[in-house]
């Protein structure tokens, strides 16, 4: 399967822009022209409705697509809840928040005939799915195929993250390739499914219950800089047209239901609109950093930020440490010794990462919560209080963090782990007193 898959990726072809209106159609005339809804759709398709926003908000933050399908999606039989698994939604209470600095090395490698879904593993999250506020983040490990059956997730967007493998994304709005450098959003409700480009696969998937992520305002930056929207890839339409039985599985408020339909729900022969799965590689990230001296805040690295209701102050900020040139005069480089208010999760995709000299390794994590002191280990303090200052590239890694304003919770799973480093707060023993009145 994976070889078939691996040629259709390689060919896969997209529309580009971020939030833009677009519209696509795999076969002509399918899709209507002048009106959304004729007395009958084109080629005898259904016309449907997907809205990811009230009607009713502002234009700037309206989306929604039609989509016009073999089948209605509304022509199945009843759902019944399904086993969660290890996934779990906020509000987060199995644990009580933990003012420790948290590192959990890779997830064990999943049992054989481990899909996408079924290999989802929740580390924590904040906020309430019901209230459509928090996030959750999840890890995923997969060594197979989903194969008839498709999820879709009524509680948010998955910002998927891959560290390790391929993926093919089949959604109902086409297909999408997404490896190790690059992320997909798929947003809420959109139903999709996930085959194995290379046998493993393994990452991070950042649920936001929130307002869908946008590119973040670029202030006295200027026009340019940071994740350009044109390098934001959304599918063509591609549609399935199978009488095969698929399972479709829905995660709403918090638990798992299933339905399953007597054909593929991925139909979908033409689309048009706003609310549309897309993939961005991380790669492009245009960096912006100091040319003169110290080490700017990480909000100058964010890729795309879900706001909260409080200007400035967002539900989460996806963030990436991409590569980029270290200039700074009588600067200590590396991220400085901090305690925020915002609460941080980072993930490594490949290689190593700045403030950290082992430890923190690729598909694993680290969590500090809301005001935990935390920064370079003891390691790579000494070595950049003393390092020659010198134009230096850091190309070694990409890492990435998902911030939020309020603190996570783990999950039980997550806090009483097996891969949960127990000795974590070492990284910070050894730090001398150096002061001298
Ligand atoms: O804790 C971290 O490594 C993330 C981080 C990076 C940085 O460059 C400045 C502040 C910050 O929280
Ligand atoms: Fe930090």
């Amino acid at each position: 399967m994976s070889e078939q898959a691996r040629k259709t990726a390689q060919t896969l072809e997209y529309l580009t822009g971020f939030g833009n209106e677009h519209s696509s159609e795999a076969v002509p005339g399918a899709l209507p022209l002048g009106r959304n809804s004729p007395q009958r759709a084109a080629l005898g398709l259904y016309a449907e409705q997907l809205s990811g926003s009230a009607f009713t908000e502002p234009r700037r933050h309206n989306r929604r697509s039609w989509l016009y399908r073999i089948r209605p999606s509304a022509a199945h039989p009843a759902f019944t809840r399904v086993d969660n698994g290890a996934l779990r939604t906020g509000p987060f209470t199995e644990t009580v928040p933990d003012p420790n600095r948290l590192r959990w090395n890779p997830l064990p490698d999943p049992a054989p005939g481990t899909d996408f879904l079924a290999g989802l593993w929740t580390l924590g999250g904040n906020g309430d799915a019901t209230q459509r506020t928090g996030m959750a983040v999840h890890l995923y490990s997969a060594n197979a195929d989903m194969t008839d059956r498709v999820f879709s997730d009524s509680d948010g967007e998955l910002l998927i993250v891959p560290e390790r493998g391929g993926l093919l994304l089949r959604t109902e709005l086409g297909l999408l390739s997404a490896g190790p450098g690059e992320v997909a959003l798929i947003p809420r409700g959109v139903r999709f499914r996930v085959e194995l480009l290379d046998g493993d696969a393994r990452g991070y998937v950042c649920e936001n219950y929130g307002r869908p992520f946008e590119l973040p305002d670029l202030g006295p930056i200027g026009a340019n800089g940071l994740a350009a929207a044109r390098d934001f890839r959304a599918p063509v339409a591609a549609y399935e047209d199978s009488e095969r039985p698929t399972e479709v599985v829905n995660k709403f408020c918090g638990n798992l239901w299933a339905a399953t339909y007597d054909h593929s729900p991925l139909d979908v022969v033409a689309w048009h609109g706003t609310h549309v799965p897309y993939v961005y590689d991380l790669r492009k990230f245009n960096v912006i950093g100091s040319i003169s001296y110290d080490h700017p805040d990480p909000s100058i690295f964010t890729v795309l930020t879900s706001p909260s209701d409080t200007p400035g102050l967002a539900g989460v900020d996806f963030v990436v440490f991409a590569p980029r040139w270290l200039v700074g005069e009588d600067t200590f480089r590396p991220p400085y010794f901090h305690r925020n208010v915002m609460s941080e999760y980072m993930g490594l995709i490949e290689g190593a990462y700045d403030a950290k000299a082992e430890g923190f390794v690729p598909g694993g994590g680290s969590l500090h919560n809301m005001m935990s002191a935390h920064g370079p280990d003891r390691e790579t303090f000494d070595r950049a209080s003393a390092a020659e200052l010198k134009p230096q590239k850091i190309d070694d890694g990409l890492a990435f963090m998902f911030e939020t304003r309020w603190p996570i919770t783990a999950t039980a799973q997550a806090a009483g782990a097996d891969h949960l480093q127990r000795g974590y707060d070492d990284v910070w023993q050894g730090l001398e007193r150096h002061f001298r009145a």
